[in-house]
């Protein structure tokens, strides 16, 4: 196509597609961490060998499309390969693919070959060597003739057989790839978000940094797992009769070293292409992630007789499903309410094609993602959809980043309701703290208002919920009890009988206890359990409403966590709304008035303790039941006030600010010693 192209200009973009695409191997290979998705490496290798053989006096034995990965880096000792370790070839479409399948009939004079065909797993590869039967070294494939000593690291890994069984060649290399499966990925990217460490882009990544660790023990802990799809070495070397790649991979399956069981012995090429479509199909659904099909010629003396290339056998392609990371543009960031009141950042992208599929709309998870990207809008960023999973954004390319630029600002208020945004510390979801009032929530509100173990509506089900919600009949839970009989028994499938039995059970709800009722507000992380205790704790709803965070931490199992979502909901003022209209008028919720707790008479009364470290005798939450049950608070933080701070072992800051605002400090001997006195 760029036929007129000259030389100089030719030379021009071959010298930097051979920078960009080194840049990229490193990243790639030594850093485990690209910085552009794989589509943009494949786009730009084919320019540069479509460069080289328009030019050849162009080429070079150390361009990068003749060569495989990256040298060994030098962190781990290095191992020589005695056969060496390639890459593929690769077929993007099916064109290419029949192209391939021609050339190798021309140059082995054969027609109707037989192929073994594999998954491409999208791991990293690695040779494993058995000296009789035992594990003896296990290396990565570096540049292809040398790669890096990780023997530590393969050990770990659950499916690689330390010892091979049954009658094993004294030398034998396998190959294969480490990856990681995608439950496992998921898993290990979701803990890693929430304790704000290092997260993967893809489970290729994930693998290959894993396994490139320099302490084994933390590649013991990430989920990896090994395929073999090759022989090495092997000594003495094997006399067999119709020796074909199948063959010998089922040989490795029987002395005990796992092999993918998608493996398939195909007799014609029209079952090549069956099979690729078929494993396309089955894609997401596969435990693993796989970028396309890899097809070998399956005779090895065939094999041999082909040979090799640079950088690749002549008788193997890759044959590529279509990319799961692109490249586009983000043009702006929506924020979208969840059923449960979570606040996602959507990012608006220019439509781009990715795994076959126009993605105009990806998740950025929550504000930490974000702050984590470093993405701002405008920026060129890389799309991912693997399988059914939402598509994400997972990288940024700063390297083109346009001047102008826009932070990315998370709401302060519900774009649905306006009610503040609540982000509990030490959680990555921000959340609509107008969990009754809230358009995006209501359903969900309502469910569970209704439910059993709330205000139990009998007959008000999820299915008859959502009609009233879409009918707008109910926007709040305070609405339910104005519903007529006449209304109800209007809606399709409701007999008159039905809407008055839901009437009256409605009705019959508004009789309950504090605690249920408390329950049924749906306060994140205030469970039947919590409610329980805060009702028990307060006695009344107004003295619960007034609590500050400190007073909250008094109750029973209530931490900093609970008591802000509890301080959060009673300061929303549209919850507020709600509540008060639950709780006046003349269809009103009620409840017994329970005893507030008679404090002037007990021991402890107006003394308020905070506990540190840990205790010998019981455990703190034994310690603080008792002092409560004596009539003391027991408080989370150490203030002027405090009376007192019980200071177990290993007592920290509490211990430290205690002593700076000269608050008295008690041992735990002390401690049994003032509930013994106070008790007796
Ligand atoms: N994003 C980037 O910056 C960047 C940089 C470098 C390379 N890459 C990607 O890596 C590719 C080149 O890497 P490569 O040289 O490792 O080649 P490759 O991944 O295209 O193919 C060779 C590799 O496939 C693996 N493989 C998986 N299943 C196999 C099977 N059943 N049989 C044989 N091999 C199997 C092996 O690890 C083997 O080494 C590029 O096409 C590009 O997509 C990306
Ligand atoms: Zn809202």
């Amino acid at each position: 196509m760029t036929t007129s192209l000259s030389l100089a200009a030719a030379e021009a973009e071959l010298e930097d597609l051979r920078d960009r695409l080194q840049q990229y191997n490193y990243e790639y290979y030594v850093q485990d961490a690209p910085s552009v998705p794989d589509a943009e490496y494949d786009r730009l290798f084919a320019r540069a060998t479509e460069l080289e053989s328009q030019f050849p006096e162009l080429a070079s034995d150390e361009s990068p499309t003749q060569k495989v990965g990256a040298p060994p880096s030098g962190a781990f000792a290095t191992v020589t390969h005695e056969v060496p370790m390639l890459s593929l070839d690769n077929a993007f479409d099916q064109a290419s693919m029949e192209q391939f399948i021609r050339r190798i009939e021309e140059r082995s004079g054969e027609q109707g070959l037989r192929w073994c065909a594999e998954p491409k797993l999208d791991g990293a590869a690695v040779s494993i060597l058995y000296e009789d039967g035992k594990l003896v070294r296990a290396a990565t494939r570096g540049d292809g003739y040398q790669g890096e000593d990780i023997t530590a690291n393969v050990r770990t890994i659950k499916n690689v057989p330390l010892r091979l069984r049954g009658d094993v060649p004294a030398r034998l290399e396998v190959r294969g790839e480490v990856f990681m499966p995608v439950a496992g990925f998921s898993a290990y990217n979701e803990k890693a978000r929430e304790l704000g460490e290092k997260v993967f882009a893809n489970p290729r990544n994930a693998a290959a940094g894993s396994l490139r660790q320099l302490d084994s023990r933390i590649t013991a802990r990430r989920p990896l797992q090994f395929y073999a799809y090759a022989m090495g070495e092997v000594e003495p070397a094997r006399e067999l009769d119709d020796d074909s790649h199948y063959q010998r991979l089922m040989q490795l399956k029987d002395w005990g070293v796992p092999v993918c069981p998608e493996t398939r012995q195909l007799d014609t090429s029209d079952a090549c292409f069956e099979y690729y479509a078929d494993i396309q199909q089955r894609r997401a659904a596969l435990r693993y992630e796989i970028d396309g099909v890899v097809f070998k010629l399956d005779a090895i003396d065939l094999q041999q007789q082909l040979g090799f290339v640079s950088r690749a056998p002549r008788w193997a392609i890759a044959y590529k499903f279509p990319a799961q990371e692109e490249l586009t543009w983000l043009r702006g960031v929506d924020f979208q309410v969840g059923r449960t009141g979570a606040i996602t950042p959507v990012a608006r992208l220019e439509p781009v094609t990715v795994a076959g599929v126009t993605v105009s709309n990806a998740t950025l998870h929550n504000a930490d993602e974000i702050e984590r990207l470093g993405v701002r809008i405008g920026d060129r960023v890389i799309v991912r959809r693997a399988g059914d999973v939402i598509p994400q954004v997972v990288g940024v390319v700063l390297d083109e980043r346009p001047a102008s630029t826009q932070a990315i600002e998370f709401p302060t208020q519900c774009p649905v309701c306006q009610s503040a945004v609540e982000r509990v510390e030490g959680e990555a979801v921000a959340r609509c703290s107008g969990g009754l009032y809230c358009a995006a929530q209501r359903k969900q509100a309502l469910m569970h208002y209704a439910s059993r173990k709330a205000m139990d509506i009998d007959g008000l089900g999820d299915k008859l919920i959502e009609q009233l919600v879409e009918r707008e009949w109910v926007q709040s839970p305070a609405e339910l009890y104005s519903l007529t009989t006449q209304q109800l028994a209007s809606l399709p499938r409701m007999g008159t009988k039905s809407a008055q039995n839901l009437v009256a059970a409605i009705d019959k709800s508004r009789v309950t206890t504090l605690a249920k009722f408390l329950y049924s507000l749906g306060i994140r992380e205030v469970g039947e359990a919590t409610a329980q205790n805060l009702a028990l704790h307060f006695a009344s709803l107004d003295s619960l409403m007034a609590a500050d965070k400190d007073a909250l931490q008094e109750v029973n199992d209530v931490g900093v966590v609970v008591a802000e979502h509890v301080y959060a909901f009673f300061r929303e003022p549209h919850n507020l709304t709600v509540i008060n209209a639950l709780i006046s008028g003349d269809k009103a919720v009620s409840w017994p008035q329970l005893s507030a707790p008679s404090q002037s008479e007990q021991p402890l009364s107006g003394k308020t303790y905070v506990l540190t470290g840990t205790l010998t005798e019981m455990t703190r939450d034994e310690a603080k039941a008792q002092l409560m049950a004596l009539g003391a608070k027991v408080a989370g933080s150490v203030s002027a006030k405090t009376s007192g701070v019980v200071a177990g072992e290993k007592a920290g800051s509490k211990l430290a600010k205690a002593e700076a605002l000269g608050v008295p400090v008690l041992s735990e001997a002390d401690l049994l010693a003032l509930l013994g006195a106070a008790d007796g």
